[in-house]
């Protein structure tokens, strides 16, 4: 009786007191600015600028090839390699992938809140997205959808996967990039892209190419790590040299966004981030919920403002 009571009190202490109130706070003194980041948004802005020299009116190409700029790669080849690895443990829901399948309930449980008020779709229907075309994980909830990896070997394991479920089997998986698919000039109602922006060669062009892909009036979701010295403590030296629960190496704390600089790269990119959740972990119940504390893993939606 009275262990049962300590483990109650216990409960009541872990548990985040504080309500998920959809509340974005790009202000949050999480994490410290990311200087680099800083001057490398500089430096493309001043890229940006309008070229001073005079153009031959001769050599200027079509409106369409004009305004078409190719992105820069997203791959940062150690970061795939690490993922190649361990490509056959993805399914396995104790192996390395682990904290992505526990908390998997709920970053749908975001996605799926914020994009039914985005689209005015029934949260409580079934299928709520049929007949949109999402790129990530929503082939249960009636969207169409691509699924991107830019490992071979994870996208042959999601294909075989998914050819278990008639619902799932329906995913057009694709071993590719987001600035390929802005090459092929796909565009989509919703872009997903979960634990992924940690792990590309340039963050900002990797949202550029998000935006990109964005229909106008669509929705972008990013989820990642932020760079805060929680996030150094929990996400790296916990999960991954106490409870190995991931690879060592898996995730460089350099390499992290603070909330901030994820709002700022987005705004650069047209997508104005709407709502902003953190992912919380209770070590009793073994299990994520969302909350207001961005401290660690955090989950941002965005729309798109304008068709660039
Ligand atoms: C931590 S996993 C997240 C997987 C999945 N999105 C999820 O959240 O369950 C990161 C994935 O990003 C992929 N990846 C890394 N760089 C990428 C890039 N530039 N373009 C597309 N995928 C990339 C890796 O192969 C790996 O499967
Ligand atoms: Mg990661």
């Amino acid at each position: 009786m009275a262990s049962k009571l300590l483990l109650t009190r216990l409960r009541t202490l872990t548990r985040n007191t504080q309500p998920y109130s959809h509340i974005l706070r790009p202000s949050k003194p999480f994490g410290s600015p990311n200087f680099e980041l800083q001057k490398l948004l500089q430096t493309r802005q001043y890229s940006d600028a309008p070229q001073p020299t005079p153009i031959d009116p001769a050599a200027v190409p079509s409106p369409a090839a004009a305004n078409f700029k190719r992105p820069k790669s997203s791959l940062n080849e150690t970061e795939l390699k690490k993922f190649s690895a361990i490509a056959e443990t993805w399914w396995n829901a104790e192996g390395p992938f682990k904290p992505l399948h526990v908390m998997n309930p709920t970053r749908l449980a975001f996605i799926r809140s914020t994009l039914c008020r985005h689209f005015g779709k029934d949260p409580n229907c079934a299928r709520p997205f049929e007949g949109l075309k999402f790129v990530d994980p929503l082939a249960r909830m009636g969207a169409s959808v691509m699924g991107v990896d830019a490992v071979e070997k994870n996208i042959k394991i999601a294909q075989l996967h998914a050819d278990l479920d008639p619902i799932t089997s329906s995913i057009d998986y694709r071993c590719t990039t987001a600035e390929k698919l802005v090459e092929e000039q796909r565009q989509f109602d919703a872009v997903i892209a979960l634990e992924v922006i940690e792990h590309v060669a340039d963050p900002s062009e990797f949202c550029k190419s998000l935006s990109e892909l964005t229909r106008s009036s669509g929705a972008t979701v990013i989820s990642t790590i932020n760079r805060s010295m929680r996030a150094y403590a929990t996400a790296i030296i916990l999960a991954e040299y106490v409870l190995h629960w991931l690879p060592r190496g898996t995730h460089e704390w350099s390499s992290f966004l603070t909330p901030e600089e994820l709002v700022l790269i987005l705004q650069r990119s047209s997508i104005s981030v709407q709502e902003m959740a953190g992912f919380v972990y209770d070590p009793l119940t073994g299990r994520w919920s969302l909350s207001d504390d961005i401290s660690v893993n955090f989950i941002a939606f965005g729309t798109k403002t304008a068709n660039k």
